[in-house]
């Protein structure tokens, strides 16, 4: 398959050699001995029409179809390319020039015109911009690397602006210079050694005074269609205008300052868990090296799946050979079997470009080195960041789900929850169920206002961060972990759920009725184990284990991540079944009671009136006959 296939600039994993120094990034070029590998195969699994016509007899591997295709090709091309923009939920990189038929790489001028004539029609079939990223020469002639990035229109702009928003989680140990390389970032201007660029970034007194990040901050990053960061403070204040950033942007990165200080971890783990990011940026001080938290957020980061590239800072103030001593231990770190990573250190635009588009995908874990002082190797950070594209698909067709990570007071508007869109799309005037309450309720609410990056919106889709504003509902009777889902999953709260969970450090030994801090999404609920399936465990065992929340039910689904700690014992997991789900008279009882308190209001009694025909707790649900909603 011509550029169908070759765009993949897939790696081989057969042709990546157990190298002990870093492996550089041209390894995992298209050209290298993937040829006649599986991997070329990939692209006709792809190629495959939805009506199960096989890409095979339309012949799209070899490179020459792009240059004049029949109509079926042309269709089959265009369908191809469609499933990869959504696969890249809105972007991919397309190489032309290459085909995956064993045939020399390279196309002569005319072939390469005709070749890209018949991509940017393809682009304009799909609204997408077509820009080229590199060219380059071999036996054939030339290849080029374009960015096919979808188009976003005028009319999406008060509905889904940032069509390209990726959420990116920043990690490191304390003083790897987190803060400061997203002040440079975010507000384009270098850093001074001595703090500069992070005080834009600090959110409360004390991280002004200590200069340590503690709280879970949010910055944004914009690039144009031509990949430049678009990001103008504002000359008074130096404050960002996230609208107009919005506005000009056909890509925004949403940064996650996660703190650095072991004190924080736990903001920390609730930043990885909670916000469900596409990427974890991991940061190390050249000169400190792998110190602290360092190894604690990359094993965090890997447990959650999270694709993490390493950011190795202040090359500007760091010896030779310290500097070298860092990369091999990252290395060494990287490619330990904990990690199965492997190492690529970046260098220039083609190294860019290659690990870019492997990223999510594979095992490769590119290391940039950088200077917040001088700027030095900056744009080639920026470029990939531009060019990184999210493989994590939200369906829109499901039932709405979204999970409250925050709750704000605001003067004037009432209670607003913030988080994430975990899937389904959310509109406004919607009515969904709240909860779970300590008694494992859900209360019908209706959407009365939608913000996405600070601009009023009519929908949101999964993937999506977001704050609604609710009605009649006193803030403190929300709590992180909750969610708000369409009344049609019929949710239940969960006391007990079983987990496989893999103990990632413990100084002694785990047995039943230990206690320990549960974080899965954004909840974040001390439970203790009841049973499991070996007498004790200890560091690097795996067990099912059996947990009860202490608190409050929660409202937990199989397969979700979780992450169990205390103190430095840590614990990986996923989960595998709910055990005690609320579901009970008393759940019922107190349904009916807010429902009754909420006639004395008049916008209340509408509410819920609406959104009572489809209310599962009130009216569908089958009654459980104990009650389980107590805490043993
Ligand atoms: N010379 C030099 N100094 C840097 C560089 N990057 C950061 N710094 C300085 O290093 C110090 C620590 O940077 P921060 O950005 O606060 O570090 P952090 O990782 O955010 O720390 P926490 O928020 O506590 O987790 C500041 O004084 C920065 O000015 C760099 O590339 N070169």
């Amino acid at each position: 398959m011509a550029s169908a296939t070759a765009t993949e600039a897939a790696i081989c994993p057969a042709a990546i050699p157990a190298a002990e120094t870093i492996v550089p990034a041209c390894m995992f070029a298209p050209d290298r001995g993937c040829a006649e590998d599986p991997c070329g195969e990939e692209g006709f699994e792809d190629g495959q029409g939805t009506d199960g016509e096989s890409a095979d007899h339309l012949d799209l591997s070899n490179k020459l179809v792009l240059v004049s295709p029949t109509g079926e090709q042309y269709d089959s091309l265009l369908r191809h390319l469609r499933e990869r923009i959504d696969e890249g939920c809105g972007e991919t990189i397309y190489v032309v020039g290459m085909g995956s038929d064993g045939g020399d790489y390279g196309l002569d001028e005319k072939d390469m015109e005709a070749s890209v004539a018949t991509v940017r029609s393809l682009c304009e079939q799909i609204e997408a911009d077509l820009i080229l990223l590199r060219e380059r020469t071999d036996a054939g002639g030339k290849i080029r690397d374009y960015l096919i990035r979808r188009r976003v229109g005028e009319q999406d702009f008060l509905e889904v602006r940032c069509i390209g928003e990726q959420l990116m989680a920043v990690v490191g140990n304390v003083d790897a210079g987190k803060s400061t390389l997203l002040g440079v970032l975010t507000h384009g201007e270098l850093d001074n050694g001595r703090g500069f660029a992070r005080q834009k970034l600090f959110r409360h007194k004390h991280e002004m005074e200590s200069g340590r990040t503690s709280s879970v901050g949010n910055d944004i990053l914009g690039f144009d269609q031509d990949g430049e960061v678009v990001n103008k403070p504002d000359s008074h204040g130096g404050g960002l205008d996230w609208t107009k950033i919005c506005e000009k942007s056909s890509k925004v990165i949403t940064f996650i300052d996660l703190a650095g200080h072991e004190k924080y971890l736990k903001t920390t783990v609730f930043g990885m868990t909670g916000h469900l990011p596409d990427f974890c940026m991991l940061m190390v001080g050249s000169n400190a090296g792998i110190v602290g938290m360092t190894k604690e957020h990359l094993g965090l980061a890997l447990a959650l799946n999270v694709p993490v590239f390493v950011v190795v800072t202040k090359i500007d103030m760091c010896p030779a050979n310290i500097l070298q001593e860092t990369l091999k231990l990252l290395q060494r770190l990287l490619k330990s079997p904990g990690c199965r990573k492997i190492p690529v250190l970046v260098q220039n635009k083609d190294d860019v470009i290659v690990t870019a588009s492997n990223f999510s995908s594979e095992r490769m874990c590119p290391i940039f080195q950088i200077s917040n002082v001088t700027g030095e190797n900056m744009d080639l950070l920026k470029m990939f960041l531009n060019l990184l594209s999210s493989r994590t698909t939200f369906s829109n067709d499901e039932p709405a789900e979204f999970q409250i990570d925050d709750t704000y007071s605001v003067p004037g508007v009432g209670t607003v929850v913030s988080g994430t869109t975990l899937r389904g799309l959310i509109r406004l005037n919607d009515t969904l169920l709240l909860g779970p309450d300590p008694l494992g309720t859900f209360i019908p609410i209706a959407v009365k206002s939608i913000h996405r990056k600070r601009m009023p919106v009519r929908e949101v889709r999964g993937g999506q961060t977001a704050s609604f504003a609710l009605k009649k509902i006193k803030r403190s009777s929300i709590r992180k972990g909750m969610v708000m889902v369409s009344p049609k999953l019929m949710p239940q709260a969960t006391w007990e759920f079983e987990a496989e969970i893999l103990v990632l450090h413990h100084p002694t030994t785990i047995s039943p009725r230990y206690q320990a801090m549960v974080h899965c999404g954004s909840i974040r609920q001390t439970a203790t184990i009841l049973t499991m399936n070996k007498d004790c465990l200890r560091t690097g065992d795996k067990a099912s284990v059996h947990f009860r929340f202490i608190k409050t039910p929660e409202y937990l689904h199989c397969d979700q991540k979780l992450v169990f700690r205390e103190g430095r014992t840590k614990a990986v997991g996923t989960i595998t079944k709910l055990l005690q789900s609320v579901n009970t008279q008393a759940a019922k009882a107190q349904q009916s009671k807010t429902q009754a308190n909420k006639k004395t209001s008049k916008e209340g009694t509408a509410a819920t009136e609406e959104a009572r025909p489809s209310s599962p707790n009130t009216a569908q649900l089958p009654v459980s006959n104990s009650l389980l909603s107590e805490p043993l």
